[in-house]
């Protein structure tokens, strides 16, 4: 189903399979006609920095998904940075609870880049925020990490989930931490000439 005007003509592809993006989208109003998850390599290269990595990341998503003249596709990468260090999504528990204690009491950076492609063009953007985590206990590592809510998360947790409780303090955009930058995202698919406000 699409919120399209029927003039428009053009459908919103989602290259994402997180089910955050799709409830951000929704939350502006906007359903995609269709969701096409990338299949990328989301191995950092040595010595790539955290930004140039979810750009990358990002345009590679785009680049992968196929997309028809009257589709628009719309892709984004969310990373969690400590100084140089890529925390990805972890692959187990036990690199979910080395993330944890090291981002533990310290603030670092989520960033999140989208880029929305139709035809040959692209228009991207990333968007910077710094989280400050609290000192986490033992028990509270260990209830988190029993929550499973840790799972397929960059740095191996959500602050949208219980892990809320261990973010006192954001400096950026709260929807860019959970996976697409709402302002930021709106005006990439009005450039693109996605109507989203019913045009
Ligand atoms: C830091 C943080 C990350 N995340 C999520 C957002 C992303 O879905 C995920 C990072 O993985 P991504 O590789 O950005 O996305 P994905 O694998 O979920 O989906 P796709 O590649 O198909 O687009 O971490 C949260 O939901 N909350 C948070 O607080």
């Amino acid at each position: 189903m699409s919120t399209l005007s029927p003039t428009s003509g053009l459908k919103l592809i989602l290259g994402s399979g997180s089910p955050r993006r799709l409830e951000l989208l929704a939350q502006i109003g906007v359903t995609p006609s269709e969701v096409r998850p990338p299949d990328v390599d989301e191995d950092p290269r040595k010595g790539e920095l955290p930004r140039e990595y979810v750009n990358r990341i990002a345009s590679d998503k785009a680049a992968a998904i196929a997309c028809a003249e009257d589709e628009v596709v719309l892709c984004a990468d969310t990373t969690v940075a400590m100084g140089r260090r890529i925390m990805g999504k972890p692959e187990g528990e036990a690199e979910a609870a080395e993330f944890l204690y090291a981002l533990s009491g310290r603030r670092h950076r989520v960033i999140t880049a989208v880029a929305v492609k139709r035809g040959t063009q692209v228009w991207q953007k990333d968007v910077v925020t710094t989280v400050s985590m609290k000192r986490l206990s033992n028990p509270e590592v260990n209830s988190y990490l029993a929550s499973g809510d840790w799972k397929g998360k960059a740095g191996g947790y959500a602050i949208q989930g219980p892990a809320g409780a261990f973010i006192p303090w954001i400096n950026g955009s709260f929807t860019g931490v959970v996976g697409l930058p709402l302002a930021e995202t709106a005006g990439l698919l009005t450039a693109a000439g996605y109507p989203l406000y019913g045009a």
